[in-house]
């Protein structure tokens, strides 16, 4: 028997990343090629967005994907986000060159207030959202503060992307496959605080340290790569980084969705106090999934220089956090 269609909440559905995202979601890369999926499509309420929103939906329209059951086009969030299953919150303003991502801070928090208060007004309890608009982390911090009747556990940041961005960097420092390298993750901040760590990955079963068995490579050459990737994109493409981005956001919803099989991947999720991190703050963990939940990796060894990293990109949080303090 088929199975129930899901609700899917796309916002920014008219921008890059939602075009990078939108036929992929439809095909069943992110929830199963058996998962029926209806596509709430967000865009602000301006001719030129909702037309070119129009635009999309005449082309998935055109992919005849025999999973996209339906596809709605809104303007306003309430609407959007009616009983959403998940729910992709993209869209907001792009840095260009030569900004921060914090920067973006407050042309863009008050978008995440008023999409927090929808959700928290319509979405399914079980709401999975996953916040991708920068700066990540703090949006869906404020997305969370400000949807006291769902939990907390339902509001992700993606760091993905950085991820994905690290494992591809070691590949090609050790010549080894992508798939082949585990336990791999980038703590905190979705910024070039981030601190990517494979101080406990595996290429089957052989340490990545020893094997790269670098530490100036690691400090002077990897952990700048993987943080300033982001304004790297922006300056050769002019624009930032979009299929990339929508391809981290599918993998970060299809492994909470469907589960990692024991895993690692990296999830900008609520702390509950791991590592010392304050509760509530939206940081990057190493996570496994099963079951449609996410679990933090414990027990990991912070050794000095692991935990002075770890502390510099969380204090740019609270930073950050404290900014958004008059909007929660
Ligand atoms: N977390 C991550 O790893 C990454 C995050 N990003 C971020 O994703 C965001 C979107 O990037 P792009 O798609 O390239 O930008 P874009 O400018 O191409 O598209 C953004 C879309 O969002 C729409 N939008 C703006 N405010 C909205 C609102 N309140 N409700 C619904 N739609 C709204 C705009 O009309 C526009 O169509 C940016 O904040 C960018 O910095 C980009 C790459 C990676
Ligand atoms: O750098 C940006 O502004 C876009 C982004 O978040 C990334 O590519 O990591």
């Amino acid at each position: 028997m088929s199975k129930k269609p899901v609700r899917v909440a796309v916002t920014g559905a008219a921008g890059q990343i939602g075009y990078a995202i939108l036929f992929r979601i439809a095909s069943g890369e992110m929830l199963g090629k058996d998962q029926p999926v209806v596509l709430s499509l967000l865009e602000v309420p301006v001719e030129k967005a909702q037309q070119a929103l129009q635009g999309v939906i005449m082309e998935l329209q055109d992919c005849a994907f025999p999973l996209l059951v339906g596809i709605e086009a809104h303007s306003d969030p309430l609407a959007a986000f009616k009983d959403v299953d998940y729910a992709l919150l993209i869209g907001s303003r792009p840095r260009g060159p030569g900004m921060e991502r914090a920067e973006l801070l407050a042309v863009n928090a008050e978008i995440f207030t008023a999409q927090g208060k929808a959700l928290n007004a319509v979405a399914s309890r079980n709401v999975k959202v996953l916040v991708v608009g920068n700066p990540a982390n703090t949006n869906a911090y404020i997305a969370m503060k400000s949807a006291p009747d769902l939990p907390r556990k339902n509001f992700t940041a993606m760091l993905r992307l950085d991820h994905n961005r690290a494992l591809s960097q070691i590949a090609a420092k050790t010549g080894k496959a992508v798939a082949d390298i585990e336990k791999l993750t980038v703590w905190g901040n979705h910024s070039p605080t981030m601190y990517a760590d494979y101080r406990f990955a595996t290429i089957n079963g052989e340490s990545v340290k020893t094997l790269i068995n670098d530490e100036v490579w690691n400090k002077d050459t990897f952990l700048p790569t993987v943080g300033k990737r982001g304004a790297a994109i922006i300056a050769a493409r002019g624009v930032s980084s979009a299929a990339s981005a929508a391809n981290a956001a599918i993998d970060h919803m299809r492994d909470w969705a469907l589960g990692t099989n024991g895993k690692w991947v990296t999830m900008g999720i609520p702390s509950d106090g791991q590592y010392g991190i304050p509760k509530d703050t939206m940081f990057g963990f190493a996570v496994t999934c099963e079951g449609g939940e996410y679990k933090v990796v414990e027990g990991l060894e912070v050794d000095a220089f692991s935990q002075e990293r770890i502390n510099i990109t969380l204090k740019e949080l609270q930073d950050e956090q404290a900014g958004v303090a008059h909007l929660l």
